[in-house]
């Protein structure tokens, strides 16, 4: 159903605000990790914990059987009557975002609860037309796991992984005193991946966040984009001497890119450690980050937070799974990020060029039906069977990544196909073309795209290399020795036969070589007048 675009009066000027309880949480260091050798301040432990809202790339909402929107679906226009709130209307489970809950719950090793249920969560806002977000507090899909950082050798453990609805949009005109609604996204489905308190430093904070989000692409349950809201964190901090209890956290609400949390947890740390050594103490609250000065600023208070009532939800029986379709969905799910890499080592790749190949264009979307996004990694691996990967990865990261960056394109946009891409290679690698002909041609196919062989190409253009009489006699005794009866047939007196071994040395050059060329070459090894 499409709903006119609702205007209302805004009730008050104040930033978006949404939920949360208070819960204490208790801090364990987990691991030697980097960060213990001293860090920016000495004297003092910071403690983070991060609580992820993932949006499930489902091709239906949670409860509703609405299509998701994309970014450009027109406002309201992907709005069931269940997803507006109206009488009457009830949930019914979209199973497919279960699926990808528990394919993110595979991948960070958390334990599958066969028995889930659904919560209401009230608060009142106005693109939260129920009133209550369905979401899972109590008894989550999923408890427990980890996820290990490589690079600050950090394992943070998951302390649950629930679903939930997303809410509508609300966009704000101060101005012309004014809230928009946009209920599009009312009742998405979302996931909550909360972490324990175990980071220590706002760099630990950024790598859990870059993995956690390859974690969600490489199993295609998110396209995790936090520019476009598919990805949003809050971000729990506090501080305390070294040697002392854990101190009271303040949650940072809806950062929305990896550098603002950075800066985020870097102001709140100073402005928490500044409170501390004048005497005072920090007190248990929401907080904003503008990102225009760079500070955290007051959202609300812990007296002023609000009460949620949480109440089991009605209209949602009990998520109940069974053993064997966990399983099943382990096994239909494409490789984790790990394996990839894991795969691309025994390919001979660097580390460097395995980040490169995998980290290409990885702000895109993954598709609905699960496949990778690794699209740069799936391309080396079809122009590599059977070629050098070394020499094809070479080709792939320095000439065509390059000349693509260069052009300003995306590798989705790359116009050469696998075909091409390995017959360019071959023809540089057998000295049919030489290495900067070949970066020429390349370049030419860029810019030009079309299906024609590079082969073609090379010759249209004058970039063959000069085809030796070495190298033309040893397609034509290849061709001889290949076709034995053929070559008795002409030698016995046949001529016209020779056409046929003429055919075959023009296939093995590709086209390239001269007909002309050929048949003298092959009159003289056969020796006929
Ligand atoms: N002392 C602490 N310092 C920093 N972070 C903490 C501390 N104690 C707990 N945390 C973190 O705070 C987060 C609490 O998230 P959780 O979703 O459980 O509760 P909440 O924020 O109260 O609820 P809501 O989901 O309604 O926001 C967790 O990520 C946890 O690791
Ligand atoms: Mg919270
Ligand atoms: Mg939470």
């Amino acid at each position: 159903m499409a709903m006119a675009l609702r205007r209302l009066r805004s009730p008050t000027s104040s930033l978006r605000t949404p939920h949360r309880l208070y819960g204490t949480g208790t801090t364990h260091a987990n691991t030697v990790r980097r960060s213990e050798q001293g860090g920016p301040w000495p004297g003092w432990q910071v403690v983070i914990g991060i609580e992820t809202h993932a949006q499930l790339k489902s091709r239906e909402k949670l409860f509703s059987q609405t299509w998701t929107p994309d970014l450009n679906s027109v406002p309201n226009s992907r709005v069931a009557p269940y997803d507006a709130a109206f009488p009457g209307t009830l949930p019914r489970l979209n199973s497919s975002c279960v699926n990808l809950a528990i394919r993110t719950a595979i991948a960070l090793q958390s334990d599958i609860q066969q028995r889930s249920t659904f919560d209401r969560k009230h608060y009142f806002y106005s693109d939260l037309p129920a009133g209550y977000q369905i979401t899972q507090r109590y008894n989550p899909i999923a408890r427990g796991g980890r996820l290990f950082l490589p690079q600050s050798n950090l394992s943070v453990r998951i302390e649950q992984i629930q679903l939930e609805q997303d809410t509508g949009k609300t966009i704000s005109e101060p101005r012309r005193r004014n809230l928009s609604i946009d209920l599009n996204r009312a009742g998405m489905g979302l996931i909550e991946i909360v972490s324990k308190p175990d980071m220590r430093s706002s760099e630990e904070a950024g790598e859990y966040v870059r993995t956690l989000q390859a974690v969600l692409r490489s199993v295609a349950a998110s396209d995790g984009n936090m520019e476009q809201g598919s990805l949003r964190c809050d971000v729990n901090v506090s501080v305390n001497r070294q040697g002392q209890a854990p101190g009271t956290r303040c949650e940072i609400k809806n950062l929305n890119s990896i550098r603002f949390m950075v800066a985020a947890i870097g102001s709140e740390v100073h402005r928490q450690i500044d409170m501390l050594d004048s005497g005072g103490f920090v007190s248990h609250e929401t907080r904003g980050f503008n990102e225009d000065t760079g500070e955290t600023f007051p959202l609300r208070s812990k007296e002023e937070a609000p009460d949620y009532r949480y109440m089991p939800d009605p209209n949602l029986p009990p998520i109940l799974l069974t053993a064997d379709f966990i399983a099943s969905v382990r096994n239909e799910m494409p490789a984790l990020a790990d394996e990839i890499r894991e795969r691309l080592t025994l390919h001979g790749l660097t580390q460097q060029d395995t980040d490169v190949l995998m980290a290409v264009d990885s702000g895109n979307e993954v598709d609905f039906d699960g496949r990778l996004n690794h699209v740069a990694v799936t391309y080396f691996e079809e122009v590599s069977k059977g070629r050098n990967p070394k020499t094809v990865v070479n080709w792939i990261i320095h000439e065509l990544l390059g000349q693509l960056a260069l052009r300003k394109k995306p590798f989705r946009e790359n116009p050469i196909s696998v075909e091409q891409m390995s017959g360019l290679i071959d023809m540089v690698q057998s000295g049919m073309v030489t290495g900067s002909s070949g970066k020429l041609l390349l370049r030419q196919m860029l810019d030009h795209p079309s299906s024609e062989a590079p082969s073609r190409l090379a010759g249209r253009l004058g970039l063959l290399a000069n085809w030796g009489d070495e190298f033309l006699e040893r397609l034509c005794s290849q061709a001889i020795t290949d076709m034995p009866e053929e070559a008795d047939a002409v030698r016995r007196g046949a001529p016209n036969v020779i056409n046929k071994l003429l055919g075959r040395v023009m296939r093995s050059s590709k086209g390239t070589a001269d007909p002309q060329s050929i048949r003298r070459t092959l009159q003289k090894l056969l020796s006929m007048p």
